[in-house]
């Protein structure tokens, strides 16, 4: 289980962006989050993904409290869980070709071995030809490029996978195309998911069932603790 309990986080202690919210993801299963822009469903999410350590509250992966968090949670839990995020120029260095930045956790957790391998198995499922692997990201398209990523999130094959709002920026096709791959993923290995957004048509026709954020909050959401605090 991904367990997520009275999760309080945000950017300044003082005035958090997620307050006392709690959502639990069983294997296998996946779960769509909805809500408003700004409401700090991406705030979530990153503690979801054990990459934003939260104010208050516990996260427990596999039966097992994560401790020891600095900006994020310690490399053998994180590692576990994959991301993909809305806009892939900000989260893929630019210096690296396609193939590189789908090798890059497999190189960081030194498992360098299985670089060949896992990069012929995903670069075909994500729709990648041998051509793109070699070209850097300004030399590709946004939707080429999520895949690219989308295919990093899965290198390591994580038991959990989050994906804030990874087709937002694509077309219909592209869009359809991912969402299937991750589908696929998802029946081969058991893996958990959680798929932010706020089109609750995608996610309705995608997950096994859909969380608005007042479903999540430990106390019933008023509209003004789902705004932006700013
Ligand atoms: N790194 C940051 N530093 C400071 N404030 C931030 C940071 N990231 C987000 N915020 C603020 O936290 C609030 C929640 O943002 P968040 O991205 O979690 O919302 P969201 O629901 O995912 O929005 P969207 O649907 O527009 O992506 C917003 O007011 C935002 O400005």
């Amino acid at each position: 289980m991904l367990e997520l309990t009275r999760i309080t986080a945000g950017y300044d202690p003082r005035d958090p962006v997620v307050r006392d919210a709690s959502l639990t993801i069983a294997p296998g299963e996946s779960v769509g989050l909805l809500g408003p822009s700004g409401c700090g469903k991406s705030t979530l999410a990153k503690v979801a993904a054990l990459l934003h350590r939260p104010d208050a509250g516990t996260v427990v992966l596999d039966g097992r409290p994560v401790r020891g968090w600095r900006h994020g949670a310690p490399r053998a839990q994180r590692t576990a869980v994959g991301v993909v995020f809305q806009q892939p120029r900000l989260s893929a260095d630019p210096r690296l070709s396609l193939r590189e930045l789908i090798a890059q956790p497999l190189r960081a957790t030194g498992r360098r071995a299985e670089v060949t391998d896992r990069v012929a198995e995903l670069a075909p499922a994500v729709g990648l030809t041998a051509e793109l692997l070699n070209r850097r990201p300004h030399e590709v398209s946004d939707g080429q490029l999520q895949r690219a990523c989308l295919a990093r999130a899965l290198v390591l094959r994580p038991r959990w996978l989050i994906c804030d709002e990874m087709t937002a920026m694509l077309d219909a096709s592209t869009t359809a195309a991912l969402v299937a791959v991750v589908e696929a993923y998802r029946r081969e290995s058991g893996a958990g998911l959680l798929a932010v957004g706020h089109d609750r048509v995608l996610l309705e026709r995608w997950c096994d069932r859909t969380v608005g954020w007042q479903g999540i909050s430990g106390r019933v959401a008023t509209q003004e603790s789902m705004s932006p605090t700013g």
